[in-house]
């Protein structure tokens, strides 16, 4: 269900948009976002303080890691291609209060409308959805400015991660509805590094994300084995 003409599958957004009214309900598929979103941020924030900068969060769904972009202070623009979930990002703004400006628009298209307009991009468990990771690294690359940071995050692939994140978290753990994630889908930290690079930016840090069953918690830092997030900066 690969588009043709969009860098994106139909079916991946299908399932997104059918999950919509769940994405502020902690309790639901999508309480492993919320539990890791201030462990996100702090991750960012280490990098790049957020009040006041211009934020593009690239596949920003229902707008959980958005709206903790804006209550720390940033400008933020959330782009999506599933309808459902951005009606329900703008809905949620009439709860919280909070301002981000949310678009249905491919990353490609903005990069082409609007290059080196934010002083971070954010594309974080989006990179393993998309047929053509590569070119939403390389539409990040071009909407940050020289000088900006652009953060990913995604799932490894190898052996562990698929037990942990396929077998394991969607079906023993159950944190996760089963077939969220493709295994041929999971990216490397090596070959997106690479992408990074090709696209002109300089990878700054890597470090895992790793959760702990007993304790129920998710903690930054070891290895990237499984889930892990990746810092680059476009230079100056
Ligand atoms: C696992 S969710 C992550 C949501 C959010 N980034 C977060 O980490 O809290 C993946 C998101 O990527 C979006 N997505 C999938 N393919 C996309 C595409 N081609 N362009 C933009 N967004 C896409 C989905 O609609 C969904 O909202």
């Amino acid at each position: 269900m690969t588009d043709p003409v969009l860098n994106a599958d139909q079916a991946e957004l299908a399932k997104f948009s059918a999950l919509a009214h769940k994405w502020w309900d902690k309790d639901s598929e999508f309480k492993p976002l919320h539990d890791i979103n201030p462990l996100r941020l702090d991750f960012i924030e280490q990098h790049l303080p957020l009040a006041g900068q211009q934020v593009l969060d690239v596949g920003c769904g229902g707008g959980i890691l958005s709206e903790g972009l804006a209550l720390r202070g940033a400008q933020v623009t959330g782009i999506d291609l599933a309808e459902k979930s951005l009606k329900i990002a703008k809905l949620h703004l009439l709860e919280s209060g909070l301002r981000v400006d949310y678009r249905l628009i491919a990353v490609e298209a903005l990069a082409s409308e609007a290059p080196g307009r934010f002083d971070a991009v954010t594309c974080l468990e989006m990179l393993e959805h998309v047929p053509s990771p590569a070119s939403v690294v390389t539409a990040c690359a071009a909407l940050v400015r020289p000088g900006g940071w652009v953060f990913f995050s995604t799932l490894n692939r190898n052996p562990k991660s698929y037990l942990m994140a396929v077998l394991g978290a969607e079906y023993v753990l159950g944190l996760l509805p089963r077939g969220t994630h493709e295994y041929a889908r999971f990216i490397k930290p090596s070959e997106l590094a690479r992408m990074a690079r090709t696209s002109g930016l300089e990878t700054q840090t890597l470090t895992g994300l790793h959760y702990n069953p007993l304790a129920r918690t998710y903690r930054l830092g070891g290895d990237s084995d499984v889930n892990y997030l990746l810092a680059c900066r476009r230079p100056e």
